[in-house]
Formats: C-alpha cells, structure tokens, sequence
C-alpha cells in the first residue's frame, strides 16, 4: 500500500533533519504480523501524533525506537545511529537524550517527588554536583507549576499533578526528543488540556522534538505539527490534523468522527 503524504505544516529543512528516521521497519510475534513496511521521519522541532486502533503497534513501534525491542527488518535509526546496532551503553547514552513519558507515569511510590527527579538525573548524569541538582530539580518543577511538590509522595499526588511531575522528571535531563504514551490519558478533560498546553509549552521553551501516541484527539489538535495514522502495519498517510480531519477517506474519517 502507497503512503500518501498530505503537504505538511513541517518545513523540508525541517524534514532534511530527521532526528529519527524509522525505514520498512517489519515486527512480528509469532504469527502474529504488527508492524509491515512502516516507514517515517520525526523531523527537528516537530511534534508527530501517531493515531492508531488499540493493538495497531503504536507502543511497538515506540519500544523499537528506544531499543526495547528489535525489528525483525528495516532500521530505526535515531541521531543517524541504527538502533539495533548498539550496546548497552550506547543505549544508556540514548535514553538520556530520547524521554519517555510512561502512560502510567512509572514514579517510585517510596521516593518523594524530589527524589524521583534527582534519581533520573543522578543515572544519567554521573558527574553532576549537588547545587546542579538543586537548580536543576527546581527548574524542572518550576517548568510544571508544582515548585511546592518537592517534599510530596507520589501517593499525595492528583492524577494531573503526577502527569505533569513525570514530564517534569522527563525533562530534567533536557532531552531533545520525547516520545509520549497516551499523556492525557485518564485524565478529566480541563486537567486534560493542562497537560496538552504543557507539551506545547514545553517543547517551545527546549526546542524538543516529539512523537505522541494518543486517542484524545483535542489532545492531538493541540500538540500535532503532523500526525500519522498507524493502519495494518503500515504508515497509512500523513498530514497536518485539519488535513487528515478534512478527508473523504473512511479508514481516516473513523478516528475524526
Ligand atoms: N512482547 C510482546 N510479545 C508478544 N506480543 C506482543 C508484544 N508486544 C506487543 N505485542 C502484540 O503486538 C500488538 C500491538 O501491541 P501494542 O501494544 O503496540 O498496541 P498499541 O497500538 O500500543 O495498543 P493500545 O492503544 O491498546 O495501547 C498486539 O497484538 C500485542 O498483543
């Protein structure tokens, strides 16, 4: 099947730039064929939505990018760099400089807010000095409107104060990419479109690029520079969300209705 490209609110400098270029990538489990000739481009500064029915591979396709599982064909390269090719420790290096932003926010329970920050940076970032951490935790709290927090156990937290201290958490190691799993997900709407303004914020103030898979599709209007829709395997079409919105075609139409 031919991927059509709709023209995209994405500049071809931006394009050129790929900061991860994903080619014929083929993933199976079993007999079970997800992933069948995807190919896409995240290009610098762009926020990418990848819609996609439950099951379709979208959280695959994320595993493949930071090396949490292996294509079984085609390349997913990151930074220029095949993924698949590299040890542990360049691993390491790349999930420093590409965030994930867990569905579940994957804080640790028994670590207060400020410890779960510090605890992401420390792995990371072996050389850093304590008033580095200090300035960093507080930057990074500050960055989310929840300065106060510091102190708080995860359990303390609302559901969209913990979203926003696990992006906190994220961002603290300045990533350059951010690939986000259904970020609004379980959230009432208004705290919903906090979290949404964040990530645009966000992404202004760091220049971050993004890949976020998401259903909420006010959530998608807001964020998306371009989105993707994930269908039988394969990248069906891009465009910007009025684009796809505007389609006659009822394999795009599903998502908008
Ligand atoms: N480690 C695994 N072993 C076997 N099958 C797997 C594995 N990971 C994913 N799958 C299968 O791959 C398919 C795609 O799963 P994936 O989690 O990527 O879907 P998704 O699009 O993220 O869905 P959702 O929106 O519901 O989270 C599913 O059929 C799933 O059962």
């Amino acid at each position: 099947m031919e991927t059509t490209t709709y023209p995209s609110a994405v500049t071809e400098t931006q394009a050129e730039q790929a900061l991860i270029e994903i080619s014929h990538v083929f993933k199976s489990f079993g007999d079970n064929k997800v992933l069948k000739d995807f190919s896409i481009t995240l290009g610098k500064e762009e926020n990418l939505v990848v819609l996609g029915k439950s099951g379709s591979g979208k959280s695959v396709l994320i595993k493949c990018i930071i090396g949490l599982l292996k294509p079984d064909k085609g390349t997913v390269k990151v930074f220029g760099d095949d993924v698949a090719q590299m040890d542990h420790q360049q691993l390491d290096r790349l999930r420093a400089r590409v965030g994930f932003l867990f569905q579940s926010n994957a804080l640790y329970d028994s670590m207060t807010v400020r410890e779960n920050l510090e605890f992401s940076l420390r792995r990371h970032w072996l050389e850093v000095t304590e008033a580095e951490v200090e300035d960093m935790v507080k930057e990074a709290l500050e960055n989310v409107g929840l300065a106060y927090t510091a102190q708080m156990m995860p359990a303390e937290l609302s559901g969209g104060m913990a979203k926003r201290i696990a992006l906190a958490r994220t961002m603290i190691l300045k990533p350059e990419i951010i690939l986000y799993d259904e970020p609004t997900s379980g959230l009432d709407p208004v705290t919903a479109r906090e979290i949404d303004e964040l990530i645009v914020k966000l992404q202004r103030k760091y220049h971050t690029s993004s890949i976020i898979i998401s259903h909420d599709m006010k959530c998608v209007k807001k964020t998306a520079d371009r989105v993707a829709l994930l269908l039988n395997g394969q990248c069906y079409i891009t465009g910007s969300y009025d684009e796809l919105e505007s389609a006659e075609d009822n394999n795009i139409k599903q998502f908008f209705e």
